[in-house]
């Protein structure tokens, strides 16, 4: 036997080999330490191989989903292992012989289409990365991406540059490449940072030579010319994917289409550091909840969330899918008593792309089947229900799009399999139990045969009573026996003995129980099994044959999928729009950024979930104006706290929502397309990539002085922060004229440095804005207005105080900003390098921490009156000597 699992490990050197034995699957080995520590499971020990101990765990059969679950959440990859004969086979070829076993399906993150392992409000792709030479010295990327649980498949050829943002943007769960290529300098960062585990495949899988081979094999065409001109770096990585989709699943072809080519430019670029500083789907520590998708999902589908979250990763940059979109949203928003109706209809909805594809795939259950059914009856429910509304006001085009595909769906279907299937679904189809009486006659013969002789042989029981005069005799049934007589131990002499001895024949005896059977048992039995095995047997030709009808229509199924999720997603935004006030806002391919009392749509919900004051909305207008061709950049400075960052985003993520097609969190906007969104946000250290706070945003700001044009919105928080402060100003200073005169794009900057407020004379498009705060008695009030006018100070002592600083620390610091004032109007490079600032603090932290604490303390406990004159006198003698040291 192990010389058995190590040659199939062999061939699975990178998986997690589940091998089947009995009603476990083990693991041994290197396998079974890593599993044994990923799963928390006993880690055990199984004969011996070259002298030593082989490792072992194990998992039950039963259970394995979960455990597969958790390995594939932590980017294994499993080989599953079967049985593929009857050990009874095995053991005719000699008693030590071992049943033969073989993988039968490879399980990696990035190919699963099992509901347990799915996450139903969430895509799971698989993305492939090729690589060719253009140019002198430059790259090709071909990237492709497949999601195997409703065949949703795309290409497109990008630069390195886009390669992130993209890749970022698909999230996939698992990235192939050629094995070659995943140390490289190019691919090594996207390694790092990405979500996705890598998994590095033979370069062959990349071939150029053969890839337009493939797809036309796996497609059964002639030619590609009719889906697009492909690129060779496209069809590489496109290709890829078939092959390893062809890999893990084992030969079988999942159906899909020819990959779509996505054309650049149609999408908001957005790259992945902006992704993640925006927190779209993800906050930075990497949970849903707090995320903006988080905030706007009322999607009741796993479909419709699905398309949220993709429609919201890939905002629009082309105006009429953007007004097509809003029109679904704003028609519902208008006529809102028919959502109700259809939010019923919806949350019945089942999933059908993902039962499609395990149907597919062979590996789909009745379950599955009864899924496509009830998809029907959604169908059926909204069309009638948009056919009423229709009557009164015409759909716009795209809910009238999605209508006329669920009017696609073949109704013949729909009756074929509420006519063959039953209302309870078994899990499993293996045994049966699927198909609806009445469906087939012959089936139906077949199943009164073997229910007739269970009939049968319940009444046998009471007849055997009569015959031997034991009250207590029962008719069982069990698996190794089959169908048996049992009485107790007293009677069993009587069954044993003549007469009775010709009809029981003795099968078992147990401590308190002895066995019998008969030959009309026997008889029965037989007749039960063979009617049994004929109904199993027309069963499962009854699902392949509803399986071929299903998927002879699954591209009007999936049509229809996507139509239930473009009506969920509209139902959801109109619902969003409403209760929390959105409006819709104007998008054309002017350069406006015009945005009135704009909101944050996170901050805003979690100030109200907090029970605070309310958020405060602000305008944002950074249109050209008058003759000033390009869009204004508005120079943010204003105390820490004030509200700066939350503006900064608000604004980025209302041009996203705006670009979604969504309605937007204010009381009007007015947007020019945006093509990319740059957006540098607060610092956090990359020290897994070597790389410091400092490094990571001048990396970042490289990347926005080097790519964003006119188009672009640009939102820069505190750079140069991280570094000296003259190195930071200067930094800063210099990328704002880049910005402005170079990039010309829109752009928010917020900054401490109160020096580049003085930019704005020289800059016409520059203007300054600041957040309003009141003092008072010394402290500082948040009004989180933003205003015309620069900031006269930070209030960063203030802040300081707020957040508890030691008073001693808070009282030097104003003393040492008191200095530095003074000095700066003298000479500021002079005074900021020779104050030992540090250290000169922190020795009066020292000081005026520890002695008025002692004997405050002290005096905190003493209570007057409830003294005697002695204790008095004693404690003041305490406090005295604790004040001299
Ligand atoms: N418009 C607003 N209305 C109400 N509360 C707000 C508003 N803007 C911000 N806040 C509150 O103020 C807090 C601080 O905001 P934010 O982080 O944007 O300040 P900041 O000026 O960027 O500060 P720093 O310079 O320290 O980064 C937020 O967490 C939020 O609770």
């Amino acid at each position: 036997m192990m010389e058995q699992f190590i040659e199939i490990k062999t061939a699975n050197p990178d998986s997690l080999l589940f091998y089947r034995m009995g009603d476990f699957y083990e693991l041994f080995f290197d396998d079974a330490r890593e599993a044994s520590q990923a799963l928390g499971i006993t880690l055990t020990k199984r004969g011996k191989h070259l002298g030593k101990d082989i490792p072992m765990c194990g998992v039950p059969v039963h259970a394995a989903e979960g455990y597969l679950e958790r390995l594939i959440a932590l980017g294994y990859k499993v080989a599953v292992c079967e049985q593929t004969e009857d050990p009874a086979e095995a053991k005719k070829r000699g008693a030590k012989s071992v049943v033969k076993r073989d993988v039968i399906r490879l399980i990696t993150p990035g190919t699963l289409t099992e509901d347990s392992l799915l996450d139903a409000s969430s895509s799971n792709y698989l993305a492939a990365v090729a690589r060719v030479k253009s140019g002198d010295e430059g790259q090709l990327y071909g990237l492709s991406w497949l999601e195997l649980s409703t065949g949703d498949y795309g290409v497109l050829a990008l630069d390195h540059l886009r390669l992130g943002a993209e890749l970022a943007r698909i999230d996939a769960r698992e990235v192939i490449i050629a094995d070659h290529m995943l140390m490289d300098e190019d691919i090594r960062p996207l390694t790092d940072t990405l979500r996705a585990s890598f998994s590095p495949v033979p370069r062959a899988f990349f071939d150029g030579a053969t890839a337009e081979d493939r797809l036309l094999d796996y497609f059964g065409l002639s030619t590609l010319d009719g889906h697009g001109h492909y690129q060779r770096v496209e069809l590489m990585a496109a290709s890829a994917i078939l092959a390893y989709v062809e890999k893990t699943q084992l030969g079988a072809r999942p159906p899909l289409n020819p990959p779509q080519r996505e054309l650049s430019g149609r999408t908001m670029a957005i790259d992945s550091a902006t992704r993640a500083n925006l927190e779209l789907v993800r906050t930075l520590s990497g949970d849903k909840k707090g995320s903006l998708l988080s905030i706007i999902d009322q999607t009741v589908t796993g479909g419709g969330s699905r398309m949220l979250a993709a429609r919201l990763s890939a905002p629009l940059a082309e105006l009429d899918p953007i007004l097509a979109r809003q029109d679904s949203v704003g028609w519902f928003l208008e006529n809102s008593w028919i959502r109700e109706d259809l939010l019923e209809d919806l949350k019945a909805a089942p999933d059908m792309p993902r039962a499609l594809s395990r149907l597919a795939l062979d590996r789909g259950g009745p379950r599955d089947m009864s899924a496509i059914r009830s998809g029907f009856a959604t169908v059926f429910a909204l069309m009638d229900h948009l056919a009423s509304a229709h009557t009164e006001t015409s759909l716009p085009s795209e809910l009238a799009r999605a209508q006329a595909a669920l009017s696609a769906m073949p109704q013949e279907l729909g009756q074929l399999l509420s006519n063959a299937l039953d209302d309870e679904m078994p899990l499993q189809k293996r045994d049966g139990g699927f198909v609806r009486s009445g469906y087939d006659e012959s089936l139906d013969e077949l199943r009164s045969l073997r229910d007739e002789s269970r009939r049968v042989i319940a009444s046998l029981q009471a007849d055997y009573a009569e015959q031997t005069g034991i009250k207590s005799v029962k008719v069982k049934h069990n698996n190794v026996l089959g169908y048996f007589v049992e009485v107790t131990a007293n009677n069993a002499d009587r069954l044993m003995t003549a007469p009775l001895n010709e009809t029981f024949i003795h099968r078992q005896t147990l401590a308190n129980a002895v066995r019998f059977t008969t030959t009309e048992l026997a008889d029965l039995e037989a007749r039960i099994a063979s009617a049994g095995a004929k109904v199993v047997a027309i069963e499962l030709s009854i699902f392949d044959q509803l399986r071929d009808a299903i998927l002879a229509s699954q591209d009007l199924i999936k049509q229809a999928a996507q139509a239930i999720a473009v009506l969920d997603v509209s139902i959801a935004l109109a619902r969003l729009a409403e209760e929390r006030n959105y409006c819709r806002p104007r998008v054309d391919d002017s350069l406006a950024f015009d945005i009135h009392n704009g909101r944050h749509p996170v901050v805003e919900i979690a100030l109200q979930k907090d029970g605070s004051d309310p958020f405060v909305a602000n305008d944002c207008d950074l249109s050209p104006k008058d003759s000033h061709l390009h869009g204004r950049i508005w120079l943010m400075t204003g105390p820490n706290m004030a509200g700066k960052s939350t503006f900064l985003r608000q604004n980025a993520l209302i041009a996203i929502l705006a670009q979604m097609g969504s309605f937007v969190p204010a009381d009007a906007a007015h947007i020019g397309l945006v093509d990319r969104l740059f957006s540098r946000v607060g610092a956090a250290d990359d020290l897994a990539r070597g790389r410091s706070t400092f490094m990571v945003e001048m990396v970042e700001t490289a990347a926005i002085l080097n790519q964003a044009g006119e188009r672009s919105l640009v939102i820069l928080d505190e750079i140069g922060r991280g570094t000296a402060t003259f190195d930071g100003l200067s930094i800063a200073w210099a990328t704002i004229e880049n910005l402005h005169e170079v990039n010309r794009a829109r752009a928010l900057f917020a900054t401490h440095y109160h020096e580049l407020t003085v930019l704005h004379e020289k800059l016409p498009r520059l203007i300054n804005a600041t957040v309003k705060v009141k003092e008072w008695q010394g402290d500082v009030v948040f009004l989180h207005q933003i205003v015309p006018g620069a900031a006269d100070r930070s209030y960063g002592i203030q802040v300081a105080k707020l957040a508890g600083l030691p008073d001693g620390v808070i009282a030097r610091a104003r003393d040492v900003l008191q200095h530095l004032e003074e000095g700066d109007r003298q000479s500021p490079a002079a005074t900021i390098d020779d104050l030992p600032l540090f250290s000169v603090s922190m020795q009066k932290q020292e000081l005026v921490e520890a002695e008025p604490d002692a004997l405050r303390d002290t005096l905190q406990v003493i209570d007057p009156d409830d003294m005697s004159p002695r204790e008095a006198h004693e404690a003041l003698y305490k406090l005295k000597a604790l004040l001299q040291g």
